[in-house]
């Protein structure tokens, strides 16, 4: 008889794997009451409130067992402060607050940054005239050593230049040419192993060109129009589990086939505001 191996050692304590902690905001006051997004386009009051919420909960159930979830305090007024993709970049304990270019996003900024200072974050100086929306347009590659960042739309074609400076990483601009996919993670995701789940006519020609020259060509998945209007590419990694709105079924066998589980998650709501589950998220542990 095999003796059980705790009479002589103690058993050994579980590998000890650091969880993630993402920031989330809950859609308290969440709506659609201005445009600055294609998406926004004839939604304004046509959101309904507790699909928002249940949506949104199942998303954070979902992020809630594979990472620590955390809180900012949703603030009246400010409908778009669910997607906290936009708070900012985070990169260890570097923070950089976003400088929205709409005026109506623009009081989300100190709620964020003291978010972000509260919990210890070093928030790192930004030109004051210089757009720059976050992990909306900034997204660390999993297999390169690089940052991309999209520019064009939202973020200033100068930001890329500004934040390389700041966070000491390659930072490769992309610039975004399609308007409905107005952030680089409406368009882009970086998946885990070096792959890259993109929709390659939403970037120039230069861009596409930057990609295929850091991302080889086993590793990208570029996806069709019909899926990127899903936002199939504003997705959440964790632990090769891939949080998504929805995605064709040849999609999710692509995904499977690359080793990852995608988990379709409906986000109607938030796209009527052109978000869906990783703008409603922003990675808190990167480095
Ligand atoms: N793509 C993202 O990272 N966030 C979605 C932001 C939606 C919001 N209505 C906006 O247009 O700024």
């Amino acid at each position: 008889m095999t003796q059980p191996h705790s009479m002589f050692e103690p058993a050994r304590p579980p590998r000890e794997e650091k969880r993630q902690r993402v920031l989330m905001c809950a859609p308290d006051d969440f709506d659609v009451r201005y445009v600055i997004n294609p998406w926004m386009e004839h939604q304004i009051g046509r959101t309904a409130r507790s699909l928002a919420r249940e949506q949104w909960q199942n998303l954070r159930a979902l992020v809630a067992e594979r990472a620590e979830v955390e809180l900012v305090t949703p603030a009246a007024g400010l409908p778009d402060m669910v997607f906290t993709a936009n708070a900012g970049f985070v990169l260890r304990n570097v923070a950089v607050v976003s400088r929205f270019r709409a005026e109506q996003r623009r009081p989300e900024e100190p709620l964020f940054r003291a978010f972000f200072e509260a919990r210890g974050f070093a928030v790192a100086a930004w030109p004051d005239e210089l757009a720059f929306e976050g992990a909306g347009d900034a997204l660390i590659d999993r297999g390169a050593d690089v940052v991309w960042c999209g520019h064009g739309m939202r973020s200033a074609d100068e930001a890329p230049a500004a934040l390389e400076r700041i966070i000491g990483r390659r930072v490769i601009g992309l610039r975004l040419v399609d308007p409905r996919f107005y952030h680089l993670d409406t368009c882009c995701c970086p998946l885990a192993g070096g792959y890259l789940l993109y929709y390659p006519p939403a970037f120039d020609a230069a861009s596409r060109a930057a990609i295929e020259a850091v991302v080889p060509r086993e590793k990208r998945i570029a996806i069709d129009e019909a899926d990127a209007m899903r936002f199939a590419c504003n997705a959440v990694d964790l632990d090769g589990c891939v949080a998504m709105n929805d995605a064709s079924p040849q999609l999710q066998k692509r995904l499977g086939d690359a080793g990852f589980v995608p988990v379709l998650t409906p986000l109607s709501e938030f796209m009527k505001a052109g978000g869906a589950a990783k703008c409603l998220t922003l990675k808190l542990s990167e480095d």
